[in-house]
């Protein structure tokens, strides 16, 4: 079989050299070509198939290639060292795993093989070509050139604060109350470590807390319209001189410098534990888990939900590397940068509450607290958890909790009751993808029905305001909001943040007739593999796959004219282009209480 191996390769080979001299004899033609990642073929299985391999201890090692937004795509290269280390032999015996997530770019499992020869015959051929390529990248996070193609490129954290700090600035709903930079010169002294109960009441009484600061950035309305305005450079130098007292064995070099920051946009000098930070929120005891996602544990604590997703260690979490510290950190700016729709500065043109609000953010460390533990438990007996039980955590494991308002209950599990909620449910999406559209020309681009929430409450309307425009609409007493911003797209105005879905064509690979996969390739389709480009037809293609779980999926009071409705209505929306489109639709025009102009 080896031999065959090197058979075939000299076949290879000498085809090639039989072709290069072909070309040589003819005119050179100039290529121009996208770089792709470089993957490797595996076979398209959802994420919690595709690990069961793991399971029987056939995994070796993963090639991450998970998330990349505006330097996602460079730090995807960064990453395979990492990962390699973390993801040897990991035999685990384990529940059966779900398939209903979508089949996201997670780590992926080979053999190591050794490509040694194939290497040096690309690099070859890449010197070649890339010499007569000449390229004007329209994106340079998704073009590469010359010997960068071979080299890992990590993206510096000054790049990463200054994207935050212009989303901050850019987004006139939103004003940090502090200067970033001021933050992060403060030097930070053991005197300053705090207890639980100091750092509690420091978060919330001191006046000059930064963890108040950002607090109150991420929950109230802006108490001045002070506008950051260091530099890329000034962020840089700021950093440098960051001194920190407690630093996790496991990261290192740039994933230090990402984790300081981390730690920083969290108004924090140090992680607290995770029982401190619940005892911010209930006594210890009011705590149930309400969901779980591939990276994610989401608990309810008190009234509030708190999403907490391990970080930058080297063990595999559910079977996939764990998260690093600049995706948190984006994370953290993607969340923020959603609150500011919530319109609480009152003069807006586009506003809507329909995006989960998160209330706060916070780095942790240690152990698992023993209530969570509990929580997870319960819930594992009543769902069979897919999850690994997060007792396993060693003392040094991080997190970052994304202390989120409470949404309800996912689409999947939701009972609907009638055909108004299914229509208020979809006018409420459509509206708030409008909305986003209009603010950031955002594409959620995975609103699969884990990722709408929703819940019956008071109000029988609600305003959104759409370019000015207020409009209200009935809600038939449900709720929705939209959480899990991982792929999302959105224009800051100077910034585009993006998840480039090309690194990893196993989104793509779903069952063929599924819903869900069925989205993927179409949005590949739409957007042609530019996933850096704005593409509101995405946002469209969910409402239609919304419309087809509602037909299909779920059970409610219909009778067949509001299933006629709904399959006219899936029909018409292959003639709009955005969300912002579909808010015309007839379907939706008794939806609406009132229209009136704004003060925009
Ligand atoms: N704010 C919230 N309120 C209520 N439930 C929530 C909230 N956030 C998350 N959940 C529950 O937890 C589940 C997982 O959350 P989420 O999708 O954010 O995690 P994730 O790890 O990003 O998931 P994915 O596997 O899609 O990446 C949701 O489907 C939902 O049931």
């Amino acid at each position: 079989m080896a031999s065959r191996t090197v058979d075939l390769w000299a076949e290879v080979v000498s085809e090639e050299e039989e072709h290069q001299r072909s070309i040589e004899d003819s005119e050179p033609a100039i290529v121009y070509r996208r770089q792709k990642a470089h993957s490797i073929p595996q076979k398209a299985l959802p994420r919690r198939q595709s690990n069961s391999s793991s399971r029987d201890g056939t995994r070796k090692s993963i090639l991450p290639v998970k998330r990349v937004s505006w330097n996602r795509f460079l730090s995807t290269r960064g990453r395979t060292s990492i990962a390699a280390n973390a993801c040897v032999d990991q035999p685990k015996q384990g529940k059966p795993r779900r398939n209903a997530k979508p089949p996201l770019p997670r780590g992926k499992c080979i053999e190591p093989p050794n490509y040694d020869k194939e290497r040096a015959y690309f690099q070859e051929v890449d010197d070649f070509e890339l010499l007569e390529e000449s390229p004007s990248p329209k994106k340079p996070s998704t073009w590469t050139m010359g010997t960068q193609v071979h080299e890992v490129v990590v993206p510096h954290l000054s790049s990463v604060l200054r994207k935050w700090l212009i989303s901050k600035k850019l987004s006139r709903t939103y004003a940090f109350p502090g200067s970033l930079s001021k933050i992060l010169e403060t030097p930070v002294s053991s005197s300053t470590v705090k207890t639980p109960k100091e750092e509690y009441l420091g978060v919330r009484l001191t006046k000059d807390s930064t963890q108040q600061k950002l607090t109150s950035s991420l929950n109230e309305k802006p108490s001045s319209s002070m506008l950051i305005e260091e530099t890329c450079e000034d962020i840089g130098v700021a950093v440098s001189k960051l001194s920190l007292t407690s630093r996790p064995s496991s990261l290192d070099g740039h994933a230090w410098d990402s984790f300081s920051a981390l730690l920083t946009a969290c108004g924090q000098s140090i992680p607290s534990t995770l029982t401190d930070m619940l005892s911010s929120y209930c006594d210890g005891e009011n705590i149930s888990k309400v969901g779980e996602g591939t990276y994610g544990e989401a608990f309810k604590v008190g009234n509030k939900v708190c999403k907490i997703v391990p970080f930058g260690g080297d063990s595999l979490v559910n079977d996939e590397v764990q998260k690093k510290s600049e995706e948190l950190l984006e994370e953290v700016v993607l969340s923020c940068t959603l609150n500011h729709l919530r319109g609480l500065e009152g003069d807006v043109s586009n506003a809507c509450t329909s995006f989960i609000q998160t209330i706060d953010l916070r780095v942790c460390q240690g152990c698992y607290d023993c209530n969570l533990i509990t929580a997870w438990e319960d819930w594992d007996v009543k769902n069979n958890s897919e999850n690994d039980n997060p007792k396993e955590f060693s003392s040094d494991q991080c997190y970052v909790v994304f202390v989120q308002q409470h949404g309800g209950r996912d689409l999947e599990s939701f009972v609907l009751l009638n055909f108004d909620e299914a229509r208020s449910l979809l006018v409420q999406v459509t509206l708030a993808l409008a909305v986003a559209e209009a603010a950031y020309e955002f594409e959620h681009r995975d609103l699969h029905w884990g990722n709408v929430l929703l819940t019956r409450k008071e109000p029988a309307s609600l305003q959104f305001t759409l370019e000015g425009k207020k409009l209200l609409i009935k809600t038939f007493g449900l709720v929705i909001s939209i959480i899990d911003f991982t792929l999302s797209r959105m224009n800051t105005g100077e910034d585009i943040l993006f998840l480039d879905l090309s690194s990893d064509p196993e989104i793509f690979e779903g069952p063929k007739g599924d819903k869900q996969a069925d989205t993927y390739r179409k949005m590949r389709d739409v957007t042609d593999e530019c996933w850096e480009g704005s593409f509101p037809k995405t946002n469209v293609l969910w409402l239609q796959y919304l419309v087809d779980i509602l037909l299909l999926k779920k059970s409610f009071e219909r009778i067949s004219k509001d299933e006629r409705g709904l399959r006219s209505l899936k029909k018409r929306l292959n003639t709009y282009g955005s969300a912002k489109q579909c808010v015309h639709d007839p379907f939706f025009s008794d939806l609406f209480i009132k229209e009136s102009t704004s003060s925009s």
